[in-house]
């Protein structure tokens, strides 16, 4: 039934059914470890049900919230008290709560007590105040209408401490089980070990009456550093339970006549007790959540830095990318292309292939210039390299812009009359677009192209290769440009 996330976002029938149940159950438990003759208690869990449940629901329903704990409060109150007490006093108790919530809310505390801000404003709005301020009202209304005879300052401070112990206690208890769990354990067996320890410890204290056995001391104040361990390794769920036990267990133990915190009178008593459970609160419940803080802070700084890393790499990749593009061509440029061609080459020549290179420069391009103006020169230089990437559609293809009005063709191709008909069909296609060229023989813009292959051995150098197709390149402008030479590349360099 807890589990279902929807049956917690409002609280509904079946929580304002279990509601007053649970704090009736709760005030009577809690009376069942009243320790003064006025009722006064060591720990007073109560209040903090109803403050949970308002947390928990961040004030969705309050007045019905609330009236249907007054009216548990009452009922259970009804054996201890006349009933006109009985209602005064929850009455002192609903407005304890009212005031620590509407505290928190100012305050902007997120109801969820897993930050160690947020856990100190709880307890400056509900523990020190809303329980001070309870116990001074009720401390007048069990003096002045109960008839108690214990000094009103002693009664207000017993009220005060149990108030605000009960609240400090379990209000983070029931935050803890009742909202999805935040924490990511990993325990180990030595972990399981203290947690066998520490119930071991407690059961011997529960044993020894927190008094000693054979001469040693087993007082409550020997749970302290278990406890601290428990809070450093089992995180808030568990040690909040641990925490509240050893209250309960602590306040019970005094009701039997017993004295865990030595022969003392009984509003001393019940103070030690108070004391011990304050710091059990402070080591427990304090610890825990400020390691639990910067546990959340530590995966959330991974979670940024990953974050970041990964746009680190995408800008990287992208500076990558325009660094080895050509500006205004959009296809890659001299650098990528040295490095496409060493990468080819070395390629080539483990696998024994033949490899093509080819160099392409516009005919007549300065007169083109002179003629159209820069602009229509850029134009037409785009042109040419669209029409040479369409080329290179197979995966080994590739075409840079090699400098100025010069571009360049890696690919991988049979032998060299294929290369050579690769390179025509180029030649061809570029003629094909018809740019006008009114100082061109064809009256079209043309491109000459020098084609070198070359199955790379040891010796060979990727220099001799750039060489071969360069010389091929001024052999087709001298024979009348518009046109394809081949070079040999061992014949010819
Ligand atoms: N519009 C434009 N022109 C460029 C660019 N890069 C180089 N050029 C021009 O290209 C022309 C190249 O001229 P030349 O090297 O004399 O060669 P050509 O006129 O093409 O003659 P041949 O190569 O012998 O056919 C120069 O006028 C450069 O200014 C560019 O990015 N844009």
């Amino acid at each position: 039934m807890f589990k279902s996330e929807k049956f917690w976002r409002r609280p509904g029938w079946l929580f304002c059914l279990l509601l007053p149940l649970f704090h009736f159950a709760s005030v009577k438990l809690t009376f069942f470890c009243a320790v003064t003759p006025e009722n006064v208690v060591v720990v007073w869990l109560p209040n903090a049900v109803l403050l949970a449940a308002l947390l928990r629901f961040r004030g969705q329903r309050a007045p019905l919230l609330a009236s249907l704990t007054f009216t548990s409060d009452v009922l259970a109150n009804l054996d201890a008290f006349p009933w006109y007490e009985a209602v005064l006093l929850s009455l002192v108790n609903l407005m304890e709560v009212a005031i620590t919530y509407l505290l928190m809310r100012r305050g902007r505390v997120s109801p969820a007590l897993r930050r160690l801000r947020d856990l100190v404003r709880f307890v400056m709005a509900g523990p020190l105040f809303g329980a001070l301020l309870a116990g001074l009202l009720a401390a007048l209304v069990l003096q002045q209408v109960g008839g108690a005879t214990t000094a009103y300052l002693t009664l207000a401070r017993l009220w005060w401490f149990g108030d605000g112990l009960g609240l400090l206690i379990y209000t983070p208890l029931l935050l803890a089980f009742s909202q999805p769990r935040n924490e990511r354990l990993r325990l180990t067996r030595w972990d399981d070990a203290a947690l066998a320890l520490t119930l071991l410890l407690s059961a011997v204290v529960m044993l020894a009456h927190g008094g000693e056995i054979d001469g040693v001391s087993v007082t409550p104040t020997l749970l302290l550093p278990a406890v601290a361990v428990i809070a450093f390794r089992f995180g808030t769920r568990l040690t909040t339970l641990l925490v509240a036990l050893i209250s309960l267990t602590t306040a019970m133990l005094m009701t039997t006549g017993l004295k865990p915190f030595g022969e003392v009178p009984i509003h001393l008593e019940v103070v030690r007790a108070q004391e011990f459970i304050l710091t059990l609160c402070i080591i427990g419940i304090g610890f825990a959540v400020l390691l639990n803080e910067l546990r959340t802070r530590e995966r959330e700084l991974e979670s940024r830095v990953r974050t970041r890393t990964r746009e680190l790499e995408q800008s990287n990749a992208r500076l990558a990318a325009i660094s080895a593009t050509d500006g205004l061509t959009g296809i890659p440029n001299r650098r990528r292309f040295d490095e496409t061609l060493a990468a080819e080459w070395g390629r080539a020549r483990r696998h024994r292939q033949p490899l093509m290179l080819a160099l392409l420069d516009v005919d007549l391009f300065k007169q083109y210039n002179d003629c159209y103006g820069h602009q229509a020169g850029d134009d037409a230089l785009r042109a040419v390299a669209e029409e040479l990437s369409h080329h290179c559609r197979r995966s080994g293809d590739f075409a840079a812009r090699y400098g100025g009005e010069e571009f360049a063709l890696i690919a991988e191709a049979a032998d060299e009359d294929q290369a050579l008909a690769m390179a025509d069909q180029i030649c061809a296609a570029l003629a094909a677009l018809r740019i006008p060229h009114a100082h061109s023989p064809s009256r079209v813009l043309t491109v000459s192209i020098g084609v070198a292959v070359i199955t790379p051995e040891e010796q060979d150098d990727i220099a001799d290769l750039l060489k071969a197709a360069d010389v091929a390149l001024y052999r087709a402008k001298q024979l009348g440009r518009n046109r394809v030479e081949l070079a040999s590349v061992r014949e010819k360099v």
